[in-house]
């Protein structure tokens, strides 16, 4: 079975409520999507959001990265060659992950199609269903805590709370949510690289003084900010450290292991570059002890479906779950096999990630 075309489309999804972090704030899901067709009819997906802000990749570099190098490179192939298309696709450009990820997405969906198994039982098996938190928008702390109210009403018991835009407030607003609804929901933070380490240990030290727990804290410091990690984690607090933009990749994951900067690693597809590279991490992490939270960035259910199959096969050392970004549409406009309902997420048993219609997308010529 060869791959005899390619289409890439555009999909937009718009927001239940805007999306504001310390980095970025948009109203809308607007995602590249590439459909790799084979020679017996069949069409695997692919998703890429265009998160300049963490990734560097705009829309037009990761349609143009599919366009000219990437769809043509697999033309012709055989899908049975999983491995080594993959190969293909990695060296296919530099840099451009989030399109990497995308065509993987494909030819992993048309793999276990060819098998005849949804994908996450061709990545090995496990239960078909997953619990995701849901996140809180960056705003003013009356509107926070009622974001964190209608989100618990929704049936979500985990949220993730988004800081780090104005960092003298931030301890404020953190303690208040916490009064307003620990209990009903576990509370993970994520200041998107919003402080400096020592504003971190001050932070944290804050509410382990006020006697606040929270689960977790992602990425207080910048990216490359490895020392500051180190520090945060040598100040011995009690909130566990979760790496995020500073753990892109294999390598960079390999190193933060090494230093023992993080207590977590987040994967995510986008930052990977495609399940390949993210089962590599999974499995770094998992020789480690480390556990691992599969995150997304702002995507649909095409590749928010992929990184749910890859975390069910993965449930030894993917521990926390961050797929929200069905959740944050106002509708899921793919019908495929897997079921984003509020913080449930389940899998039936079509092949594949089981695709059979996307709506509200624009197929480019
Ligand atoms: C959507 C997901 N829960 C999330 O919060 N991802 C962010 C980055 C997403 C973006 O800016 O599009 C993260 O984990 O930092
Ligand atoms: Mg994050």
């Amino acid at each position: 079975m060869r791959i005899s075309g390619f289409h890439l489309g555009v999909l937009r999804i718009p927001l239940r409520t805007p999306f504001k972090t310390a980095l970025r704030t948009v109203d809308c899901i607007e995602d590249a999507v590439i459909r790799l067709d084979t020679d017996d009819g069949l069409s695997g997906y692919g998703e890429a959001p265009p998160t300049v802000a963490i990734t560097g990749d705009s829309l037009e570099n990761i349609l143009q990265a599919l366009r000219q190098r990437i769809g043509p490179a697999l033309l012709g192939r055989d899908v049975a060659e999983l491995d080594g298309n993959c190969r293909l696709v990695q060296d296919a450009l530099p840099g451009i992950r989030s399109a990497k990820a995308a065509a993987e997405i494909a030819l992993y969906d048309l793999h276990a199609q060819s098998l005849g198994l949804p994908l996450y039982q061709a990545l090995g098996g496990g239960t078909p269903r997953l619990e995701t938190d849901l996140t809180i928008s960056v705003n003013d702390t009356a509107t926070m805590i009622a974001d964190c109210e209608a989100a618990i009403a929704r049936g979500f018991r985990a949220l993730k709370i988004k800081v780090g835009k104005q960092p003298d407030t931030d301890v404020a607003r953190l303690l208040a949510i916490h009064a307003a609804v620990a209990g009903r929901a576990a509370l993970r933070i994520d200041a998107n690289q919003g402080w400096d380490a020592a504003q971190t240990v001050a932070v944290l030290r804050a509410l382990d003084t006020a006697g606040a727990g929270f689960e977790l804290i992602e990425q207080p410091v910048p990216a490359a900010d490895l020392d500051g990690l180190c520090a945060i984690k040598a100040a011995g607090l009690r909130t566990p450290l979760l790496a995020d933009e500073s753990a892109f990749d294999l390598e960079q994951a390999r190193a933060l292991l090494d230093r023992d900067a993080a207590d977590l690693i987040n994967i995510k597809l986008m930052k990977a570059g495609g399940l390949s590279q993210a089962l590599a991490i999974a499995e770094l992490c998992a020789s480690r002890g480390k556990t691992c939270m599969m995150g997304c960035m702002l995507e649909g259910g095409i590749s928010a479906a992929a990184a749910a199959h890859l975390a069910i096969a993965r449930t030894d050392v993917i521990g926390k779950i961050d797929l929200d970004g069905p959740s944050l549409g106002a509708f899921d406009p793919i019908d495929g096999n897997t079921r984003f309902e509020d913080a449930v997420i389940t899998v039936d048993d079509r092949p594949g990630l089981g695709i059979t219609a996307v709506s509200h997308i624009t197929w480019l010529s």
